[in-house]
């Protein structure tokens, strides 16, 4: 019978071995992505580093696979960091992002001797500069620009608005100036070059062109207004994903070499060297790699709707919840059946808004057959929750017709153990 095989392993003996709901990666296209990436963001006017977005998906399997590629990681938070140390990556390629990390999140990074911290404003320099004095850590910082381009995605994901919660807008030089001149009387930290990020999600080109554009201007002026030159640039990440036929994205390693083509242009047309030239894809090393496995349990008609009933939802997956997210999915046991009903599929949560994709048409669906959606491994497990108690699901990477376990399923007891 023809099946959907997931890193060659087919989807019926997922779920028997480790039960459903069930995040499945095919490590093999996780592996590609970041060969791929690697090999294409490379120059030889400067140096270049792919750094993986980890709050995409963060496990300890993962961090290993991906620093064993020569990948860096972006954290933003004291648990992302500490992943990151259990897995045992080379801290001197860990970037700590984040808009309001605590005094304990930057004394733990110090302490592990990060190489970066990406700093997001002018309180944060201060309380950095203050507590790597006070534990006499040395450390290298990016400042986070706002570069205020608009890119054509969900608003919620957008990062690059004047208004926006992250970075300091490139127009308030007032705030840019306050942290590198408190940077450079600072024994311990040095500012090692600036960072922007425009959004996530993100198929046009353009905009990225666009903001990588407005960075190296921006260099340009800080090597005439404050004499910085030769410095270090992350472009951030946000690259497009394909969920649906519709999408058409860019493949990553040729985003990556159009961007470092690019950057050498801009670069020489400008004047300014940079010693570095960083990306933070966490999407697109990710995304496409995985795929989620339910069990169908009721279904029902409802006005003119055809539920089908997972035993997941919005808990493992909130972005159709949040985002409108599409979706595409399959009936991995009926493959080759026509598809020829228009379904909703809906979760199990106590919620309206339940729904992972809002309609597919699918061949006659089955309670007892399984479901898979495709393209859930970014945001995902990640954002993934405990409303109604449901446990977050098992994760498994499946490669050359073997599976293994990578996060187990979280049990009534785990979520127990936590009540005092
Ligand atoms: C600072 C930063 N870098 C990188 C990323 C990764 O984005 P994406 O997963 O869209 O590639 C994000 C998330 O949008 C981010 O906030
Ligand atoms: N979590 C979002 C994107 C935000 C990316 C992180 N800044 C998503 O699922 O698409």
């Amino acid at each position: 019978m023809e099946t959907l095989r997931i890193g060659g392993v087919d989807c019926r003996s997922l779920a028997d071995e480790f039960g459903t709901p069930l995040y499945v990666y095919d490590e093999a296209k996780i592996m590609k992505q970041a060969d791929d990436a690697v090999l294409n963001f490379s120059s030889d006017k400067f140096d270049t580093e792919v750094v993986y977005a980890s709050k995409a998906f963060s496990s300890v399997a993962l961090f290993k696979l991906l620093a064993a590629q020569g990948i860096g990681f972006d954290v933003v938070s004291g648990g992302e960091l500490y992943c990151a140390m259990k897995a045992g990556v080379g801290m001197d390629k860990v970037y700590f992002h984040g808009n309001n990390k605590s005094d304990q999140e930057i004394e733990m990074a110090l302490d592990a001797g990060i190489g970066y911290f990406v700093i997001d404003n002018v309180m944060e320099c201060n309380r950095l500069v203050g507590l790597a004095e006070k534990r006499k850590r040395s450390t290298k910082v990016l400042l986070r620009i706002n570069p205020g381009i608009s890119a054509h995605t969900h608003e919620y994901i957008m990062t690059s608005k004047p208004d926006s919660k992250f970075g300091i807008y490139i127009e308030n030089k007032e705030h840019i100036y306050n942290v590198i001149d408190t940077l450079k009387e600072s024994p311990y930290i040095r500012l090692a070059g600036f960072h922007s990020h425009i959004g996530s999600q993100i198929i046009d080109a353009e905009s990225f062109e666009k903001a990588l554009g407005t960075m190296i201007e921006f260099l340009a002026e800080m090597k005439r207004s404050k004499g910085l030159d030769n410095l270090e640039l992350s472009i951030g990440g946000g690259f497009g994903i394909k969920y649906v036929a519709e999408d058409d994205p860019v493949p990553l390693g040729q985003m990556c070499a159009n961007l470092v083509r690019y950057a050498e242009e801009a670069l020489k047309k400008s004047g300014v060297t940079i010693s570095k030239l960083i990306t933070e894809p966490g999407r697109a090393m990710v995304g496409e790699a995985g795929y989620t496995i339910y069990t169908i349990g009721d279904m029902k008609k409802s006005g003119d709707k055809n539920y089908i009933f997972v035993d997941g939802g919005m808990s493992d997956n909130i972005r159709h919840a949040l985002y409108d997210a599409e979706y595409t999915c399959v009936l991995p046991e009926k493959f080759s059946k026509e598809p020829q009903i228009s379904y909703c599929i809906a979760g199990k949560n106590c919620e309206s808004g339940d729904i992972l994709i809002a309609d597919i048409m699918l061949p006659e669906a089955e309670t007892g057959d399984l479901l898979t959606i495709y393209s859930t491994g970014a945001y995902g497990y990640s954002m993934a929750s405990n409303y109604n108690r449901l446990g977050r699901p098992a994760v498994v990477f499946a490669r050359d017709g073997k599976a293994r376990l990578i996060i187990k399923r979280e049990t009534y007891e785990d979520q127990y153990r936590l009540e005092v």
